[in-house]
């Protein structure tokens, strides 16, 4: 998987000063933030609605939801890299967190009472 974001990260990377008639993402770049927070809306709202409608022993419904989270990740390396914000940061982010239990990390938030 991450080889696949790398790549992808690159392509993105490339296409920040491509022709926006030849690229969909140089497109996206070149609409601007706003046209890109919009798509990454659109798709968390797509990802909603298709999980909700996933059944156990529905293989179309399983796939339809693997391909709406496809698009609202793609779409969210795309906010990150017109942010110049680099993706591996989100990476080494959770590799942080890795091991670190989310009961626990919240109760160090917490004052105590
Ligand atoms: N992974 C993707 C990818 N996933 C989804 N999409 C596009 O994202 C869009 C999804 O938006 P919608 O379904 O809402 O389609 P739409 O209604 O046409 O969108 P809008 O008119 O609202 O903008 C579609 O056009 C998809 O083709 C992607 N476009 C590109 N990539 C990757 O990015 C690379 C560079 O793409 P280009 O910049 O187009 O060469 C490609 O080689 C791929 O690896």
């Amino acid at each position: 998987m991450s080889d696949t974001l790398e790549r992808l990260a690159a392509v993105l990377a490339e296409r920040r000063d491509a022709d926006p008639q030849s690229s969909y993402v140089a497109q996206l770049h070149h609409r601007g933030l706003n046209k890109i927070l919009e798509k990454v809306g659109e798709e968390a709202t797509e990802t909603l609605l298709a999980a909700k409608d996933v059944k156990a022993d529905d293989e179309q419904s399983r796939q339809a939801l693997v391909g709406e989270v496809a698009d609202l990740w793609f779409h969210s390396l795309v906010m990150l890299s017109h942010l110049e914000v680099d993706h591996r940061a989100v990476l080494d982010e959770l590799a942080r967190r890795f091991g670190v239990s989310g009961l626990d990390e919240k109760a160090a938030r917490q004052p105590s009472p």
